[in-house]
């Protein structure tokens, strides 16, 4: 697995409103590497998805840095951060954008598409390994709108282990699970890290923060 690093330097973001601008993050340091599970806790609306979308690249920081192994994002054109998200660091969102014309097992080979036809042919045993090890073996043929939250969020994050890249941005992947589903996915998470994968969570749970390696606690 290709070693990966990331390091956020002075990282502040706001969004425009109507009064001006929300400074959500502000001064914001970190530093994850290969190997490394970080969880970032803290109330609802401390910023949490803000700061993993600016890492993913989903938004470029007005204020400090985001850099991949030494390459800083804004040095990057947008395809060029689509294909870091493609081939390095897949992200989890909690929309959970999935196509809804798709299957389960369709919507997990989208990522792989680009790639052609041989990656989408072994990525299809890949992906139903992992729907199956989430407890969707028998849901493979299912549309989305047939599944429950649950299923879904564990939908998603199959798909993110199908696209086998070696960092996991993972926003709140418990919060719609039981848990033992919970405790199952934690699992995933933690072994991608121990096998030399890099991985980082938003999470309200405390089960993700004893699970990794540093937890970031927001105001
Ligand atoms: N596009 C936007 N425009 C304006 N404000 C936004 C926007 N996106 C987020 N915010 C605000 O930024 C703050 C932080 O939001 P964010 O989603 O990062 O928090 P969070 O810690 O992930 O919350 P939660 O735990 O509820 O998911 C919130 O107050 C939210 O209202």
């Amino acid at each position: 697995m290709r070693t990966m690093q990331v390091a956020v330097k002075d990282l502040g973001v706001t969004y425009p409103i109507s009064e001006g601008t929300l400074t959500v993050i502000d001064d914001f340091d970190l530093h994850v590497q290969s190997g490394q599970m970080v969880c970032l806790a803290g109330r609802s609306g401390s910023g949490k998805t803000s700061i993993l979308k600016a890492l993913a690249g989903f938004h470029v920081p007005t204020v400090g840095s985001v850099t991949w192994n030494g390459t800083d994002l804004r040095a990057m054109s947008p395809a060029e951060v689509a294909d870091l998200r493609r081939e390095h660091v897949g992200y989890m969102d909690q929309e959970a954008a999935l196509l809804p014309e798709l299957t389960a097992l369709e919507n997990c080979l989208v990522p792989i598409l680009p790639d052609g036809r041989q990656a989408v042919r072994r990525a299809r045993v890949r992906a139903r390994e992992m729907l199956e090890a989430l407890g969707l073996g028998e849901r493979l043929g299912w549309r989305p709108a047939q599944l429950s939250g649950g299923e879904r969020q564990r939908l998603v994050l199959a798909r993110v282990f199908t696209q086998q890249t070696p960092a996991i941005i993972a926003d709140e992947p418990t919060a719609s699970l039981d848990r033992t589903w919970a405790d199952r996915v934690i699992e995933h998470l933690r072994n991608h890290a121990h096998q030399g994968g890099l991985v980082v969570v938003a999470s309200h749970d405390p089960a993700v923060s004893q699970a990794a390696n540093q937890t970031m606690h927001l105001t």
